[in-house]
């Protein structure tokens, strides 16, 4: 049911042509993708594009609630971008819950270079929609 609903997903969408495609994973106390960012995806030459980062940083904090069968929204998401991202190397996302409270899950998440130094981090306030219709199992 989940590859139905999210098809089109800029993010993560298999049916979105100018889509990212990410593919997920959970792990034991994180969720996380690996991304290499192609010349498409680029700001300054060589360089991903801040939007782009963001864009995969609000989905693995959001998509962590969404995937416990939660229709979840971001409500804020904070980045604080520390390197250049080059283009044509993996990266990658992860993110973890630091703090739920009410239908307020905190996230927090970073982008890992391929050697092991963080170029992103971001901190997400995820809110839980009023109703619940995720039409997954
Ligand atoms: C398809 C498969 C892929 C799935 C993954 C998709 C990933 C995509 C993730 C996204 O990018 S979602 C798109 C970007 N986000 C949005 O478009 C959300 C737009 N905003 C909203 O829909 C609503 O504002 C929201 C659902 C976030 C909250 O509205 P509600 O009407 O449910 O809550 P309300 O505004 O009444 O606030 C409830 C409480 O939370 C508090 N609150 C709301 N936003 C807050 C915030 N940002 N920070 C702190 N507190 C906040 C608010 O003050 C209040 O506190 P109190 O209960 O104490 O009064």
């Amino acid at each position: 049911m989940i590859d139905q609903y999210d098809s089109m997903c800029f993010a993560c969408g298999k049916k979105n042509p100018i889509g990212l495609k990410l593919e997920f994973k959970k792990e034991s106390d994180c969720y996380c993708t690996v991304f290499v960012p192609r010349e498409e995806h680029q700001g300054y030459p060589g360089l991903i594009h801040g939007g782009i980062t963001a864009a995969i940083l609000d989905e693995v904090c959001a998509r962590s609630v969404f995937v416990e069968g939660i229709m979840a929204f971001t409500a804020s998401l904070n980045i604080r971008y520390r390197k250049g991202i080059p283009i044509g190397k993996p990266v990658t996302f992860s993110s973890r819950v630091v703090k739920k409270r009410g239908r307020m899950h905190e996230i927090e998440a970073r982008a890992v270079l391929e050697d092991g130094s963080v170029a992103a981090e971001a901190s997400a306030k995820i809110m839980e929609a009023l109703h619940q219709e995720v039409p997954i199992s």
